[in-house]
């Protein structure tokens, strides 16, 4: 049997709490939580020490990442350097493709990330393998208020916040999307990574304060077929911009990779 998986979760809000929780009762089979590490102080609220980044990779085999983008840029080298896997939840820090070749060079731990908020990945993944695709599309829909960003000037800010049906936001291509919008649209680089190229995906970014689901819509077609995946997803109450299925596609991937015999995985 394979050792415990010894857990530093990076990130003490939305998506790590519920994955924190779920760790610490033993939820996970083969993954044991070890600390906790965020840059707010959590005083007793959670159920492991908190520890610095330094701290906890001297006590971890495996880093989850559940903080934002800044942190895979800050900590993603030395996390692996030191030979401690990381878990990537926040994937648009892997748009800049100079980190994320220093990532693949970096060593000897090993880099994984979750599909996160959308489905489809391992089968688009598979299709690269038969070649690359003509076309692939994501069509992120979202409450207005999650959207919002420090870049936009008055004129967009007021079409978002007077919104009375969907509108669209931004449109561009899975490089500089997740960019733009750092906490909302990571998707994007998500089925970048799967499909093996930013530039073939599309994204459309939409405002709909009818939006009581959040909506990823993917779309890619090729000479092999075509490929349709929606998901509408409730939103996390305490933070919209991430949906509430999130925690559990994180702890999905941490089971896969604890990897304990007795699971069909
Ligand atoms: N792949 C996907 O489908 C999704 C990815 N995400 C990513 O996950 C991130 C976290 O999401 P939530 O839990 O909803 O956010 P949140 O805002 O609820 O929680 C983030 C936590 O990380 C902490 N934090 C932020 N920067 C930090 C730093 N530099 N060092 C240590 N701690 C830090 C904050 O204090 C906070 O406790 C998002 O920013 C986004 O990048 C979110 C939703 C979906
Ligand atoms: O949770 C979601 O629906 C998507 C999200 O925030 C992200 O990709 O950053």
């Amino acid at each position: 049997m394979n050792a415990t998986r010894k857990v530093g979760l990076v990130g003490w809000g939305a998506i790590g709490r519920v994955v924190g929780t779920a760790l610490a009762e033993h939820r996970v089979p083969g993954a044991e939580l070890v600390c906790v590490v965020d840059n707010r102080p959590l005083g007793e609220g959670a159920p492991a020490p908190q520890l610095s980044f330094d701290e906890a990779l001297e006590r971890c085999d495996l880093i989850v990442e559940a903080a934002g983008q800044g942190v895979v840029r800050e900590w993603g080298e030395r996390v692996l350097a030191s030979g401690t896997d990381l878990l990537i939840a926040s994937t648009g820090a892997l748009t800049d493709e100079e980190l994320a070749e220093r990532l693949l060079a970096a060593g000897p731990g090993r880099v994984y990330f979750t599909g996160g908020a959308v489905g489809g990945l391992d089968l688009l993944q598979a299709v690269r393998a038969l070649g690359p695709l003509d076309e692939v599309r994501l069509t992120t829909t979202k409450l207005p208020a999650t959207l919002e960003q420090p870049w936009m000037d008055d004129e967009l800010l007021s079409r978002l916040r007077t919104a009375t049906g969907p509108v669209e936001v931004l449109a561009g291509t899975a490089r500089d999307i997740p960019v733009r919008f750092p906490k909302s649209t990571n998707v994007a680089a998500s089925v970048a990574l799967a499909v093996g190229d930013l530039d073939t995906v599309r994204v459309q970014v939409v405002a709909d304060p009818g939006a009581h689901h959040t909506r990823h819509v993917v779309e890619a077609s090729g000479p092999h077929g075509a490929y349709r995946f929606e998901v509408a997803h409730l939103p996390d109450p305490g933070n919209p911009a991430t949906s509430q299925v999130v925690p559990y596609a994180v702890l999905r991937s941490l089971a896969a990779l604890a990897g304990r015999t007795g699971q069909i995985l």
